[in-house]
């Protein structure tokens, strides 16, 4: 049985009055209720909400669903008519990349054997990227006539968007092979052109996921990443975190004029000459229990000491000479001051390392070893802290199996979770492990369950390509109602590359399906999950370090952009890395990332440059420490 793919509606109220609370939104709540009693085959409600006739509140609403939540079809209703505040279509227009009057005129059509004043509306209904805006009247009866006058066309409409976005081969040869599964069965389509995997033969035969670019990627990955919250932590636990709140210094250091020498504290108009010493000043004695010091005396004082009531300068000891002496040189009667000091001279000031109330440490400072310590010295003890999102890691494929276990035939040992949990401890990340699914559709949702119950983002590695036991996407869909935001990226490797989220036990979850190959799993993850991870922890920076870095011999360039695998080394007196390439690129060769510490990033071959000449300039993602 194929099981169909869902198509996810978005309702938009635009009512100043049910905004304000003024009158109920019967049309929207009126809409929904058609949809989700099966109105539009397969669709449900996903999202609604209400805004006044406002167009850039409209615009962006409209914005963010079609674009972060690629929502397949947006209703809005309200606001399409004469009155001055009637906006939607303008705001409609506004944001749509091209016009469906088809749409428009059916409404129109219908709604006019109904009433003639129909022809007040001024609805309008296009396609932004792959969502189908449609403008619905505002009243309950005429909103509702006017969807129905569409709804049996909506799931074609949906296939033909997505599909066409995509792959067009493909479109038709799915919807072909749809004609003669379901003939008499008007609208039993299948959603995205995204056959059941279960019958091999019909599988489609080229994606239907458009190949985007890394960028987009990142963005999107980077759009969903939510940040978590925050929590008050004891400083010393807050390694690596992001601080949620400014800092400020509850002392001023140093708390009393402290000597920067070891000398002796003096009065500065003395100048040079004779002194008297009185005794010492020591760290640690409170400066009230110090006698306040006279003309012609001074006082022993070590560094970090406060200096004496009534001293203005210190003068080290090297200037300094032994004229008396007492008790076989345990005592020092009379000193000789050599260089006349200046006022102030060797003395830190009152706060004049941290004022009392000084910003210490700005919002979203990432806590390392000295934040700790400057912490410690502003004495605040406890602070607000972004929350660590927690990650699961999961691999999949039936040939996988533990590494400690005798290897079995037909299997090869999982190196992909290993990689990816130390990768993630690295990063500071809380981690969980949550084994290994076979390729099956019972394995592989009861193991999904089991990550997304425990984490923020669940990482899979494997089977997410073209092979009937590639099930990931199809199951994250049909199985959890995801939204897959990509299913291919124009990268080498990590092509198959899969991002999703979803709504489960009333959370949202990230979903980065990463491709089963070593170096793809590894590659993807520095570039898509550690981001992520960094995004929700606070960071607002979250993309990794690049630098510029010189090749070091020919690279012949692949089709899709590269993120080849290479050793930099600082020779003596070159301001620049040098890339050492660290052999065979290929997907299955973990080899290829032993003591890399970066990702060169090469371009996509082109007619005029295939092979990229030692010597070339190019970025490199820093992947360790360095
Ligand atoms: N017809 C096509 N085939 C493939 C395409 C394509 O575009 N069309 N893409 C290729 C690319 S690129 C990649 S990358 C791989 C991705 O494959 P999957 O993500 O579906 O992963 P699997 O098929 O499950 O496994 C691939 C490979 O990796 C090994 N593997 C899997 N998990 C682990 C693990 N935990 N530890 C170590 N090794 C692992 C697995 O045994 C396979 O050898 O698809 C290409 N195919
Ligand atoms: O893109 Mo695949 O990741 O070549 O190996
Ligand atoms: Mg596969």
């Amino acid at each position: 049985m194929s099981s169909d793919e869902n198509i996810y509606i978005g309702i938009l109220t635009v009512s100043d009055s049910c905004f304000q609370g003024k009158a109920e939104d019967t049309s929207g709540t009126n809409l929904a209720d058609l949809i989700n009693t099966g109105i539009v085959a397969n669709a449900k409600v996903v999202l609604q909400s209400c805004v006044p006739d406002e167009e850039d509140l409209i615009k962006n609403v409209l914005q963010e669903w079609s674009d972060k939540e690629n929502i397949h079809v947006i209703l809005t209703t309200g606001g399409t008519g004469f009155s001055p505040r009637d906006v939607t279509p303008e705001a409609t227009r506004s944001i749509i990349h091209r016009e469906t009057p088809g749409i428009t005129i059916a409404m129109m059509t219908k709604s006019l054997t109904i009433t003639p004043f129909a022809m007040l509306s001024r609805a309008v209904s296009g396609i932004r990227g792959n969502t189908l805006i449609i403008n619905l009247p505002g009243s309950k009866k005429s909103s509702q006539e006017c969807l129905e006058s569409v709804a049996m066309s909506l799931p074609h409409a949906v296939a033909v968007i997505r599909n066409r976005s995509t792959n067009v081969k493909s479109t038709h040869a799915v919807l072909q092979s749809k004609a003669s599964n379901s003939q008499h069965h008007h609208h039993h389509h299948h959603g995205d052109g995204k056959v059941d995997p279960s019958r091999v033969a019909r599988r489609a035969r080229e994606s239907p996921y458009p190949l985007i670019s890394v960028e987009s990627a990142q963005k999107t990955v980077l759009d969903h990443a939510f940040v978590l919250g925050t929590e008050k932590l004891v400083f010393s636990d807050t390694l690596g975190r992001v601080l949620a709140e400014e800092v400020f210094s509850q002392d001023p250091l140093p708390p009393f004029p402290a000597s920067i020498k070891d000398g002796y504290a003096v009065l500065a108009k003395d100048g040079a000459g004779r002194r008297k010493v009185l005794g010492s000043s020591i760290a640690g004695i409170k400066p009230c229990e110090q006698e306040r010091l006279q003309s012609g005396q001074c006082v022993r004082i070590n560094t970090g000491a406060p200096v004496p009531l009534g001293a203005d300068a210190v003068v080290q000891v090297e200037d300094t000479k032994l004229l008396q002496e007492a008790d076989d040189g345990k005592t020092e009667v009379e000193i000789e001051i050599l260089v006349a000091p200046k006022v102030g001279q060797d003395i830190r000031s009152v706060g004049s390392d941290m004022e009392k109330g000084e910003l210490v440490l700005p919002r979203y400072t990432i806590l390392g070893a000295s934040e700790l310590g400057l912490l410690a010295t502003a004495g605040v003890t406890t602070i607000l802290v972004y929350k660590l999102p927690v990650v699961s890691i999961l691999s999949t494929g039936n040939e996988i199996q533990d590494p400690s276990k005798p290897l079995e035939e037909g299997h090869i040992r999982d190196s992909n979770k290993t990689t990816l949990l130390s990768l993630m401890k690295e990063h500071g990340f809380p981690v969980v492990d949550k084994g290994i699914a076979k390729d099956t559709q019972e394995s592989l949702v009861q193991k999904l369950k089991d990550a997304l119950s425990t984490s923020d983002l669940v990482v899979t590695t494997g089977g997410v390509s073209m092979g009937e036991k590639d099930l990931l996407k199809h199951i994250l869909e049909s199985d959890f109602g995801a939204v897959i935001h990509f299913g291919r990226v124009k990268m080498k490797p990590g092509k198959p590359t899969t991002f999703a989220t979803l709504i489960y036990e009333g959370k949202k979850k990230l979903v980065l399906g990463l491709p089963g190959n070593p170096v793809s799993a590894t590659v993807t993850s520095h570039l898509y999950v550690l981001p992520a991870l960094r995004k929700m922890a606070g960071y607002q920076s979250p993309l990794g370090t690049i630098i510029k870095a010189i090749t070091s011999e020919d690279i012949t360039l692949d089709p899709r952009p590269e993120y080849h695998r290479a050793v930099l080394k600082w020779l003596p007196n070159s301001p620049v890395p040098k890339a050492m390439s660290t052999g065979n690129q290929i997907s299955s060769r973990l080899m290829s990332f032993s003591s890399a510490n970066s990702l060169l990033i090469l371009p996509g071959q082109t007619e005029q440059l295939k092979i990229l000449p030692a010597g070339t300039q190019v970025d490199a993602l820093i992947v360790t420490r360095l």
